[in-house]
């Protein structure tokens, strides 16, 4: 184990050096300390693009006051033969990574795995993805939280029109691919206007009815038990006039990108108005249970027109955190308060 000393050097919740502007400058760039010390040691295996969206000098020197050290997992090495660490962050594709990840949670259960590869397997397909969701079927004084009328369509672009018609969705249509696996195409989605047209998706997908949300989403960041709420721009409502004269199918672009930020833009207020805490509390605390997830975010919207009616459209594993005020600190303590429990189990 990384944590080898009796005494916990954490500083968790006191007002330290973790000023954002010194954690980020003093400390860089950061020469490794021995893996002796006491420090809480957390190995990653991320993307280059997500090391450097997460990993930035500011968390790593926050992370460092704090007595918790990253070191990069080497995957060309045994997981075993490295660390020895107290937590695995992980955001990697594919089987055989996965069948190593298990491995290694079987021979070291005392290390926490961030997450679980089966559980994060459940995200990488959009209809099991929501299923958790439609399921819940939370509804309570705070609003409803349901999922749009959606479809899969697994091959045979023909036959499209026809599901469509017998399962009753409405135009306009939103086609994901099926697979969420983080790769540019699976983020390649379309408008679909007309039912002839439906017939130039491509399968394996999604098939879900578009809901009027007044152009703006929510993202809700989810940290173990800390969730942050931030606004989107999103795509604007389609109106029947526009319904009936326009048809095609239209490709879209990742529209709820972190330059999209609508927190402080100037909306209509029953738009704008955040999704009531308690309710997005209760969904994300129910979630984390079914899904057997720490880290991922979702996306949902308001039907326009509506006070209380949401719609989960998107959840992601381990999703751009960067963007997601104060994840510095918010993700530290997360990981402290990891180590700590680890460490009271054992004591106990
Ligand atoms: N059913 C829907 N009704 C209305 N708008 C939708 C719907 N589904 C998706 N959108 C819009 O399309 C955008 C992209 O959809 P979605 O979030 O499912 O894709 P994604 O590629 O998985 O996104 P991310 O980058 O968050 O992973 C949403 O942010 C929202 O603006
Ligand atoms: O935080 P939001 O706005 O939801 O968007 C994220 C996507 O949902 C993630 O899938 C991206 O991460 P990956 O590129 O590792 O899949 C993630 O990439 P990033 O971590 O490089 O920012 C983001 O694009
Ligand atoms: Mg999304
Ligand atoms: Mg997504």
């Amino acid at each position: 184990m990384g944590l080898q000393g009796q005494i916990i050097p954490y500083k968790n919740g006191e007002k330290e050096e973790d000023d954002d502007e010194r954690a980020g400058k003093e400390i860089s760039p950061f020469p490794p300390p021995p893996l002796h010390s006491k420090f809480a040691v957390v190995g990653y295996a991320l993307t280059s693009k997500k090391i450097k969206s997460f990993l930035k000098p500011k968390l790593e020197g926050l992370a460092r006051n704090k007595g918790i050290l990253f070191v990069a997992i080497d995957q060309n090495r045994p997981l075993s033969d490295q660390g020895p660490f107290d937590i695995v962050l992980h955001k990697l594709t594919g089987k055989e990574w996965r069948q190593i990840l298990e491995d290694y949670r079987r021979t070291h259960p005392e290390v926490t795995v961030l997450d679980p590869p089966d559980a994060i397997q459940h995200l990488h397909n959009r209809q099991s993805m929501l299923q958790c969701v439609a399921d819940m079927n939370l509804s309570n004084s705070y609003g409803k939280v349901g999922i749009p009328k959606q479809i899969v369509i697994k091959k045979d672009a023909s036959s499209i029109p026809g599901a469509v018609a017998k399962a009753g969705l409405m135009l306009p249509i939103v086609a994901k691919p099926l697979v969420a696996d983080g790769s540019a195409k699976s983020h390649e989605l379309s408008l679909a206007y007309d039912q002839q047209s439906l017939q130039k998706l491509e399968p394996p997908l999604v098939l879900q009815e578009f809901v009027n949300h007044g152009g703006v989403m929510f993202k809700v960041y989810i940290v173990g038990e800390t969730i942050k709420v931030v606004r989107r721009f999103s795509l604007p409502d389609v109106c029947k006039r526009e319904l009936s004269n326009i048809a095609g199918v239209f490709r879209f672009p990742r529209v709820s990108c972190a330059a999209a930020s609508a927190d402080n833009a100037d909306l209509d207020p029953g738009v704008a108005e955040l999704p009531p805490r308690p309710l997005l509390e209760k969904l994300a605390r129910e979630l984390c249970r079914r899904l057997g997830l720490r880290l991922f975010n979702l996306d949902i919207i308001r039907e326009h027109g509506t006070r209380d009616r949401f719609y989960v459209i998107d959840i992601n594993y381990f999703p751009g955190y960067g963007k997601m005020p104060e994840y510095e600190h918010i993700f530290t303590d997360f990981l402290l308060s990891l180590v700590q429990n680890q460490y009271k189990k054992k004591s106990t």
